[in-house]
């Protein structure tokens, strides 16, 4: 069994972008985070599991600092939320939808972090 948390879709206002421009002021981003668990954890209470209400606030105290590259923001939660208990991989999303001039289209990353602790060593 492996038990998955996720926060989905979390619209965040963001101090982001690598232009000029971008400075001193926020944009919309859409941030979504699947946590898996370590193996041994069950989940029966909240420090055997990640509250999510952490990693909502680990993503808005993110914001709220300038970042220039959506990466460096995925990096950052990615790490923060590997340190809020026992969680094996960290996957997460972030899409900025006013990157592209005109509303063409929004942009997206996606990063993918495992606990060095348990990486396979065979
Ligand atoms: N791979 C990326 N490319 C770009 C980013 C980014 O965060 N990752 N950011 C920008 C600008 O900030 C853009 O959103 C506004 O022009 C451009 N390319």
């Amino acid at each position: 069994m492996s038990i998955v948390i996720s926060v989905s879709d979390l619209p965040l206002s963001a101090c982001i972008g690598i232009n000029p421009d971008e400075a001193g002021r926020r944009q919309p981003l859409i941030v979504s985070v699947d946590l898996t668990l370590a193996a041994g954890a069950q989940g029966a209470d909240l420090t055997d599991s990640v509250d999510y209400r952490r990693i909502v606030a680990e993503a808005e105290a993110i914001a709220d600092a300038h970042i220039g590259m959506i990466e460096t923001f995925a990096q950052m939660l990615a790490r923060r939320c590997l340190s809020l208990g026992p969680v094996r991989t960290a996957v997460v999303t972030v899409v900025k939808p006013q990157a592209l001039p005109h509303g063409l289209a929004s942009v997206r990353v996606m990063l993918d972090r495992e606990q060095p602790l348990f990486k396979s060593v065979d």
